[in-house]
């Protein structure tokens, strides 16, 4: 096993250069020339709507893109594993990389105590004796803030809140001390005050162990509160790139600009609705050039032929548009 870079040394945990994941005729290119990095102890968010192969991409990255065409590199502690064999990808799976769901409850097995399921991830992927490993997954239990952390270690997933299910999968995912965490819109099923208190304890997980962690969503206001960085990704590819504070406060793409401009303002009586015009395209007919072309009121006719490039806006961001707001040309 590699040792994980340490927290706050900007060190690199994941880089992927040119993922491009393809249907096996390539009709349909579902993430498309995709560039992203995660340091230890940082929050990347991967921000998009709903289709924009979000979800794809994290399947991706776990290997995990069964019949589909992959291409592009994927590094992850300074080796690629984009082309691992299984055999050799597999044990990586857990211990290096873990990922949580949307859905906490449908991804525990109902007929097993949710402390027997993290122990035995614990002892396969670290040999412990079945005593250690229940102690050790005790203590998990403890650390994503279950009260009672003995008692739940016996509890089945219908007698937990959906908040405790995802504090369970937590538990899990980190049981094996990964680098990196994949959470996958781990709080879209939750309540309100449950997704603060979840995402509250990403926060504090991903300082306290220095983990990594790629967050996948389509909340800006769960971009804004909790990520360090952002990827903005639209139809299969990210658009923009940027530390959270200086995107939200000029952002290049015009997407991106129009996504800030339709959350809805609380302070705002006037009734309006800022929407983006048209339609996200479907990734089988996406139109030639930029894909945001059609909406985008800054368009011309480059933009209808050629997909842009990465222009580097400072020195953690780029965009990728031939009229970005705010950079000079
Ligand atoms: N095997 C496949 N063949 C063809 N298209 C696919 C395949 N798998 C996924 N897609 C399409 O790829 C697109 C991206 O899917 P993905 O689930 O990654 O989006 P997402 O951004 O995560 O959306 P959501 O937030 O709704 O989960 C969708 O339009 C989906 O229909």
């Amino acid at each position: 096993m590699q040792p994980h870079p340490p927290a706050g040394t900007n060190a690199s945990v994941l880089d992927v250069a040119a993922l491009t994941v393809a249907t096996r005729d390539n009709a349909v290119v579902i993430v498309n020339d995709l560039t992203l990095h995660v340091r230890a102890g940082e929050m990347l968010a991967l921000l998009g709507e709903s289709g924009c192969g979000k979800s794809m991409t994290s399947l991706a990255l776990m290997r995990l893109a069964d019949g589909l065409n992959t291409s592009g590199r994927i590094t992850l502690l300074g080796r690629d594993i984009a082309t691992l064999p299984e055999k050799a990808m597999s044990p990586i799976r857990g211990r290096e990389i873990a990922m949580i769901f949307q859905n906490p409850m449908s991804a525990l097995n109902p007929v097993r105590s949710v402390g027997q399921q993290i122990s035995e991830t614990i002892r396969r992927h670290k040999g412990l004796s079945r005593k250690a490993a229940r102690q050790r997954a005790i203590a998990l239990l403890g650390e994503v803030g279950l009260a009672d952390p003995v008692r739940c270690y016996d509890a089945y997933a219908h007698e937990l809140s959906g908040g405790m299910c995802q504090r369970v999968m937590i538990a899990m995912a980190i049981s094996c001390d990964p680098a990196l965490l994949i959470a996958d819109e781990p709080t879209t099923a939750l309540d309100v005050t449950i997704q603060k208190q979840i995402m509250d304890l990403l926060h504090a997980l991903k300082i306290r162990r220095g983990m990594g962690i790629l967050m996948i969503t389509h909340d800006l206001g769960v971009v804004a509160a909790y990520a360090d960085r952002v990827a903005v990704m639209y139809a299969g590819r990210v658009v923009e790139q940027g530390d959270v504070h200086a995107l939200f406060s000029a952002p290049h793409h015009p997407y991106t600009r129009g996504l800030m401009d339709s959350m809805p303002d609380l302070a705002d009586t006037s009734d309006r609705f800022h929407a983006i015009p048209g339609m996200v395209p479907e990734l089988r007919a996406l139109p030639p050039g930029c894909s945001f072309a059609p909406r985008c009121t800054r368009a011309d006719v480059q933009c209808t032929h050629v997909f842009p490039g990465h222009t580097m806006v400072d020195r953690n961001g780029f965009v990728r548009c031939f009229h970005p707001l705010q950079v000079a040309a």
